[in-house]
């Protein structure tokens, strides 16, 4: 991953409310052109780090660089080159759809045929007359996001972009952040969807407390960790008590019709699995995911 020149540079970032320590030194560096993920438990300081990134906080200590400037005090140069989601308090409710876009690209000189593109890109050219006060959630939201992109923005910002989605958008959405991507821009986002961060990102931080815990690629990350593979077997092939006696399992333990058996090796157990319940046939093998590492790390059950 080149890091001459890169897309944000944070280094020592603190910052408290009140007492409240939500980011307590944190560093990376994001490459450009990186898909760059922030996973962590809710209050874990994602969206503060985001807000600190965007220029909307001032961090207590440490220096954040954004696309070469510092983002705090405003500067009004790098502005139209990121992209930030609308706020819900920020939205002109009684706009249409497509009029408080025009407004988000005027004041980002953006040219006019970008709003009704990028309401299409997002799924919302049939409601682009609808007023945003009457605009479902998930609606708003695809908003939201048109709002970050219009500009054709550098640096795309996007805190929980697909929260309010529902499977097919957040599908489409996947597929906008890709082109995106290919395009050459640079992406930084937090979800709590763990397959998505697997299925899209280059590398994740995983924040817990404030702190950066870990951070990798979704495949380093999945390869580090202890997560153990998991092998399902119909019950009525291997019994709790066969399964517990194979070779390598760590644990055994009924689920409904299937028996699940962890292993640290699946290669040993799958050949005294397959000699055990007299073939391979309906054996599934689940691999560790990261969610299984991000669970570990962040000491959830
Ligand atoms: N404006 C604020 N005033 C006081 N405390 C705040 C404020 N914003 C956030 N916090 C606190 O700072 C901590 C970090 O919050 P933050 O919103 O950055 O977390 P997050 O990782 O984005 O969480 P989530 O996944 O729930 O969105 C939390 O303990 C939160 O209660």
């Amino acid at each position: 991953m080149p890091t001459a020149d890169p897309a944000v540079e944070l280094s020592d970032i603190h910052k408290n409310y009140g007492t409240q320590r939500a980011v307590d030194g944190i560093s990376f560096t994001i490459a450009r052109g990186e898909f760059f993920g922030l996973l962590g438990p809710n209050g874990a300081g994602k969206t503060t780090l985001i807000e600190i990134m965007e220029g909307l906080r001032r961090a207590d200590r440490g220096t954040v660089t954004v696309l070469g400037h510092r983002p705090w005090p405003r500067d009004t140069a790098l502005l139209p080159r990121i992209g930030l989601q609308t706020q819900s308090s920020a939205f002109f409710v009684r706009l249409t759809a497509r009029e408080h876009l025009a407004t988000v690209a005027a004041l980002y000189r953006a040219e006019p045929a970008a709003v009704d593109r990028t309401l299409a890109r997002v799924g919302l050219t049939d409601r682009a007359g609808v007023r945003v006060e009457d605009l479902s959630g998930g609606q708003r939201q695809r908003l939201a996001i048109a709002s970050a992109l219009v500009h054709d923005p550098e640096l795309i910002f996007l805190d929980e972009p697909t929260a309010a989605l529902d499977p097919q958008a957040r599908r489409e959405l996947w597929q906008v952040l890709r082109e995106l991507k290919g395009a050459g821009r640079t992406i930084v986002y937090t979800t709590h969807h763990l397959d998505e961060a697997e299925a899209l990102c280059d590398r994740v931080a995983i924040v817990v407390d404030g702190k950066v815990t870990a951070l990798d690629t979704p495949n380093r990350l999945i390869a580090a960790g202890s997560a153990a593979t998991r092998l399902v077997v119909p019950a009525d092939r291997l019994t709790l008590e066969a399964a517990r006696a194979l070779p390598g399992v760590t644990t055994a333990t009924l689920d409904g019709d299937a028996v699940i058996l962890e292993t640290a090796d699946a290669g040993p157990l799958l050949a005294a699995v397959e000699r055990a319940a007299g073939g391979l046939h309906g054996v599934q093998t689940r691999t560790a995911t990261l969610e299984d590492v991000y669970l570990q790390l962040t000491n959830q059950p």
